[in-house]
């Protein structure tokens, strides 16, 4: 009931302990802390907080118009409602190194477990498109400097993400990951890597975990869990599949209704009232003041099943 009982602190000891090479840990995206328990319940590792769904949730493209305000405040409200590690996407840190420090601050207080700071230029694009503008290795690795320097609880994750790979090839992505490593970054995010063997060249390279993109209509293919650890990857996230499957649903149901000049025909692929009602623990709150909550879902309206809303349900 009410947020996460496990604090900041155990989440980043948690998320160091999971990423060990070869684990593949998986770490769904969300962009609304309503999915938070459903990834957890479903028994994944963590949580992916994504820039480019935060962006476009606005309504925005992703390149670095979202503030750090903004990502802070939603990200910390998705930590919040799960008691596993969430990883952030702060872009490339939201200005200069000294500003780098305060965002690793900023993410520390709104309680999230770790992030990762790219070596793009700003305006930034997804790593996954063309024509990207890289900053040079001096100003990448004083952002992760000034990341780790700013940092208040030594578990909190830097991650450094180069996206050198699809400007400058293999080798040149493997030169700055270690560069940046040396500057103090505690993981290695390679963006768009192109086969698994790329992976393995990476995971190779450097002493610290690495994470893979497993984004879709990106440039590197969907690989199983299995085939990335067998490759020495640690971590996995799926940034934009959980906003990509609604808004594929939210089109979809539009069309029915549409179409049909009612949703009926949409209703069974929905998530209950039940259902989403349990996510937001009804019950929990209940039994912490009993006036909440008056709302008994009879066994078969637990069921999606066309056209049978129940009267209490309008009673709620
Ligand atoms: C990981 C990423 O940075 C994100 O913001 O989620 C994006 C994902 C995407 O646009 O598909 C990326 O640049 O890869
Ligand atoms: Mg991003």
């Amino acid at each position: 009931m009410l947020y996460s009982t496990t604090t900041p602190q155990q989440k980043r000891r948690a998320l160091r302990e999971m990423l060990v090479p070869g684990a593949a840990r998986q770490f769904p995206g969300t962009f609304t802390p309503l999915s938070a328990p459903l990834i957890e319940e479903k028994g994944f590792d963590g949580i992916y907080i994504s820039g480019a769904v935060l962006a476009n949730e606005l309504g925005l493209p992703d390149v670095g118009l979202t503030t750090l305000t903004e990502i802070t405040q939603r990200a910390g409200q998705i930590a919040r409602a799960t008691d596993l590690p969430a990883l952030v996407d702060a872009d490339t840190g939201f200005g200069e190194p000294m500003n780098v420090a305060r965002t690793v601050q900023e993410l520390e207080d709104a309680g999230l477990a770790g992030c990762h700071i790219e070596d793009q230029f700003n305006p930034k694009r997804c790593g996954h498109l063309d024509g990207k503008n890289m900053v040079d290795l001096q100003t990448a690795t004083q952002r992760i400097a000034a990341a780790a320097q700013g940092r208040r609880d030594e578990d909190f994750l830097i991650m450094a993400r180069t996206d050198l790979r699809a400007v400058e090839g293999l080798d040149a992505a493997v030169d700055r990951a270690k560069a940046l490593v040396d500057a103090g970054a505690d993981a290695i995010f390679p963006e768009a890597m192109k086969d698994l063997g790329e992976f393995a060249t990476v995971c190779d390279a450097v002493d610290v975990p690495v994470l893979a993109n497993m984004t879709e209509f990106g440039k590197s293919a969907l690989f199983t869990r299995e085939q990335l650890a067998s490759v020495g990857v640690a971590m996995v996230i799926y940034p934009v599949t959980s906003l990509r499957s609604a808004m594929g649903a939210i089109e979809r149901t539009l069309d029915t209704l549409s179409a049909d000049g009612t949703q009926e025909a949409a209703v069974s692929q929905m998530m209950t009232r039940a259902r989403l009602y349990e996510l937001v623990d009804y019950a929990g709150y209940n039994s912490f003041d009993a006036g909440i909550f008056n709302f008994e879902v009879p066994e078969m309206h637990r069921r999606n099943e066309p056209n049978t809303r129940p009267e209490e349900v309008t009673d709620v």
